[in-house]
């Protein structure tokens, strides 16, 4: 067991921002892709589950999707988080980073570590949440959870026309490589200020503090906190589901 599952230092407080406002373009045509169902329960809902597991986190912040606000409100009432934790939810904005901030921005002054978690990687077992909010714990100022790759990687000149056959320019050293998920964990401050500097669009919250300077550290990732991105992911997503359920006797 983590010392965060065991205890919560005094003053130090911890909230989630979730960012589920995107539209779900690669997943295909349907209600926007963090109101999916997962075996019935909205794939926000099994997201926010995954981070009020922690025992840290006292607050998670979600960010809806357009004009979605009131759904999502009624939706966390009806999937009640446990005790310790209270929600907030804020609208969201154009890219995922504009979520992030309007979540950031809705953020009470007393928290001093922020997780940012993918709505559409509802699965997260809350060892890895936990494990990125005790590298936050020890000092680091942004943790990513990150797993080695499975597949070569190659770098290509993109096709002028998709589908195109791409020249390959270089083969990456893999076991250099990771591949990052969420939750990425912050120094609140840091996180802050990253998003009040990097105005580049960049694809998640750790690289805008890489560009800062400062060092981000990597943690182990799980196989399931894989995002919810194309539609044989749906598939993934509900058969660890049922194996969850098969596992704790239902
Ligand atoms: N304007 C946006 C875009 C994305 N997100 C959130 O950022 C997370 C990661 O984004 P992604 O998986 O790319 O979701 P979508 O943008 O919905 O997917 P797509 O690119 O296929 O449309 C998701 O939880 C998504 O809801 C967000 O809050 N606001
Ligand atoms: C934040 C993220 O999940 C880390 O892997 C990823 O960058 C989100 O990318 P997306 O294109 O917005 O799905």
């Amino acid at each position: 067991m983590s010392d965060v599952s065991r205890s919560s230092p005094a003053g130090i407080r911890t909230a989630a921002v979730i960012p589920a406002a995107g539209r779900g373009v690669r997943l295909g045509p349907g209600a926007p892709k963090a109101l999916r169902a997962l075996n019935g329960t909205p794939m926000l809902i099994h997201a926010v589950h995954a981070m009020a597991a922690s025992r840290a986190v006292s607050l998670v912040v979600v960010v809806a999707p357009p004009g979605g606000a009131a759904e999502v409100k009624s939706l966390l009432d009806a999937h009640a988080l446990p005790e310790r934790t209270d929600f907030l939810v804020v609208p969201g904005g154009d890219s995922r980073q504009e979520s992030v901030k309007l979540g950031l921005d809705a953020l009470p002054p007393d928290y001093d570590i922020v997780l940012v978690h993918d709505a559409a990687r509802p699965l997260v077992p809350v060892d890895t949440v936990d494990a990125v909010i005790e590298a936050v714990r020890g000092g680091a100022v942004a943790v990513v959870p990150a797993l080695p790759l499975a597949d070569t990687v190659k770098q290509v000149e993109p096709a002028a026309t998709p589908g195109e056959p791409e020249p390959v320019v270089a083969t990456l050293e893999r076991a250099l490589l990771r591949a990052v998920q969420t939750p990425q964990g912050f120094d609140r401050a840091t996180l802050i200020r990253a998003h009040e500097t990097v105005t580049d669009n960049v694809t998640d919250d750790a690289s805008m503090v890489e560009q800062l300077g400062l060092t981000v550290v990597v943690v182990p990732g799980h196989e399931e906190a894989f995002k919810v991105t194309r539609p044989l992911d749906l598939v993934l997503a509900e058969a660890v589901l049922a194996r969850r359920r098969l596992n704790d006797g239902f």
